[in-house]
């Protein structure tokens, strides 16, 4: 756990930890003092040695002051480690996710970090303001005892260290059957949670269906599942703090046995004796709080070390600087081979060229790899082999900030914000004039949607832009892209959603982002394919057909095909 704060807390800053965990051993050192300090004060007091007394009592009230201003600076200590390692790790967590590669946020880790962010963080500060403080004073003030103990009595101090390896297994048994079941505890939540989340998602499709809740069966089992793996964490939790509580009990009785053994032997009176077992009392006390803080610093340590296991998490390598562009607008795959598994590759050797401004048309059926393409222009993942090259640089040379200036996308999945809209348009450029935003809104189609909307250009278009038709959000999409005025233009055409005017203001974009870009998009309308300037056919990870329309058809291959099947009106569809 201690690894996992000082990476949270990043280079240069883990002395703070250091610092902080050095004050709380002080501090359970000066407390086991002061209780080994409460034995010769009694023995005085057996003996009526008043001058000794004196003595003692005054190293006691010495050694309590200091133990109190030790546990002043050890709080403050605390509080600012935390809140340091609270802010260090928001900051570390947020650089390093925008170097993470985009692939790596499906909805399954997006879901998973969500939990793991909020968790961990709320676990942090509860580590230093519950857990790592008692943990350490547990431990460092039975150990100040131990010492204490041979120095009144070298057998009991024996005995005590003894019966520490004892305690020890039975602290880490209750610990690992603790933590055990909290990450099937865990495990079991998320599996609960995702399927909450998709039951709620789905509901347009269950009720189409008729389904209820009662039906809803992966819902169903993952609550049952959550239910029983609680009970059974339930069960073994109990076991393993019960067999830690008993050792505690028995190496109290085994030190009081020793004790009167002392007495019964004469090497001890019974008032020192009553002394040093008091001071045995001592050790357990503090120990017996280990076995339940062991449990809890273990499920703190599991929560933590899925906050860092995402920072573990390879990034993107990046260049300090990026390449230069030798021919802006231009983009090339170059025998490119990339599986989202590695060893079922989506793309093989597929090459393909795109000249500056021209407009190219990706077409090929459905899973033959289209949107792979786009996804590695843009570096969402890195290809196994081969190269894409955008401006005529390596994408790996480019830094993201570089690479992202140079493209536009406009994706089927179109997610906006939860802002206006005309937030959501002016994020395309937010230096725009208002003369170029309301022309991108124009040519998009957007000024039609607005003319439709109760607030116009301030309605909120609500998370993800549920407010909005699909066919809409792409076309709030296109006149971001259009503000933007990147030089490359990334366009999936949705295959949803398009009715005839959506089409012919999708059209209308194409042709005015053509002016300025190169476009290159996944065409699912006719209208779009026979007007490009290349036509490339994919089929199953290859680019299989490359040339305008005309010279396709004559060449009577499958893109002729597909356009005969289309003429001969068996609802054709591009892809
Ligand atoms: N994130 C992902 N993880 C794993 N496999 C994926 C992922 N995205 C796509 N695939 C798989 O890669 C293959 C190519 O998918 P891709 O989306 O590139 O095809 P496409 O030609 O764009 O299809 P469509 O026209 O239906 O969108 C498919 O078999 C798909 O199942």
């Amino acid at each position: 756990m201690i690894t996992d704060l000082r990476l949270l807390l990043g280079p240069g800053k883990a002395h703070i930890l250091t610092i902080y965990v050095a004050w709380t051993l002080l501090y359970g050192v000066l407390s086991g003092v002061a209780a080994a300090l409460l034995v010769p004060v009694i023995v005085d007091l057996a003996s009526g040695d008043w001058d000794a007394i004196d003595t003692h009592l005054l190293t006691l009230a010495i050694v309590t002051v200091a133990a109190g201003i030790v546990r002043y600076v050890q709080t403050m200590r605390g509080s600012a480690a935390a809140l340091e390692t609270l802010s260090s790790t928001h900051q570390r967590l947020g650089d390093h996710l925008v170097s993470l590669p985009l692939g790596w946020f499906d909805a399954d880790r997006t879901g998973r970090l969500t939990r793991v962010a909020t968790d961990g963080t709320m676990m942090i500060t509860g580590i230093f303001a519950h857990l790592l403080a008692p943990l350490v004073i547990s431990v460092a003030a039975p150990a100040t005892v131990t010492i204490a103990l041979f120095w009144y009595d070298w057998r009991l101090g024996l005995a005590t260290a003894l019966s520490i390896p004892v305690l020890a297994f039975a602290f880490r048994f209750a610990a690992a059957s603790v933590a055990r079941g909290e990450a099937r505890n865990h495990a079991a939540d998320v599996e609960a949670g995702t399927r909450v989340i998709e039951f709620g998602q789905k509901q347009r499709v269950l009720r189409a269906f008729g389904r209820s809740i009662h039906g809803y069966q992966p819902l169903e089992d993952a609550i049952e599942a959550q239910r029983r793996t609680r009970r059974r964490t339930l069960g073994q939790a109990v076991v393993g703090l019960s067999v830690s509580g008993l050792a505690v009990q028995l190496a109290v009785t085994a030190l009081m046995l020793a004790g009167v053994w002392l007495v019964l032997d004469g090497s001890v009176s019974p008032v020192v004796a009553v002394a040093l077992i008091a001071l045995a009392f001592r050790f357990a006390g503090p120990l017996a709080d280990v076995s339940e803080y062991a449990g809890a610093i273990r499920i703190a340590g599991n929560d933590l070390h899925r906050l860092t296991d995402v920072l573990r998490e390879q990034g993107m390598p990046e260049p300090e600087e990026s390449s230069s562009l030798s021919e802006p607008g231009l983009i090339e795959l170059d025998n490119v081979t990339f599986g989202y598994e590695p060893q079922t590759p989506v793309l093989r050797d597929f090459s393909l060229t795109v000249p500056p401004g021209s407009v190219t048309a990706l077409v090929g059926p459905s899973g033959s790899g289209k949107t792979t393409v786009i996804r590695l222009i843009s570096r969402f993942w890195d290809t196994q082999r081969g190269a894409v090259r955008v401006g005529g640089a390596d994408v790996r040379d480019l830094r993201t900030e570089d690479l992202t200036r140079q493209l536009a996308l406009v994706f089927q999945d179109v997610y906006l914000f939860d802002d206006t809209l005309a937030a959501n348009i002016r994020l395309g450029r937010p230096e725009a004039t208002d003369a170029q935003f309301v022309e991108a809104a124009r040519l998009a189609g957007v000024d039609e949607i607005v003319a439709r909307l109760p607030n116009g250009w301030d309605t909120r278009v609500g998370e993800g832009g549920v407010a909005l038709s699909g066919g809409e959000r792409q076309r709030v999409s296109i006149a971001r892209a259009l503000l933007k005025r990147a030089p490359i233009v990334l366009l999936d055409e949705a295959t949803a959603a398009l009715d005839p005017e959506n089409e012919r203001y999708l059209q209308r974009s194409i042709r005015q982002l053509a002016q300025h870009s190169t476009v290159l998009l996944i065409a699912h309308r006719l209208s779009n394919v026979v007007d490009a300037d290349q036509i490339v056919v994919v089929e199953d990870g290859r680019a299989v057909e490359a040339g305008t329309h005309q010279s396709l058809i004559a060449a009577d291959g499958s893109y002729a095909r597909l356009w005969h099947a289309r003429s001969s009106g068996q609802g054709w569809r591009l892809a």
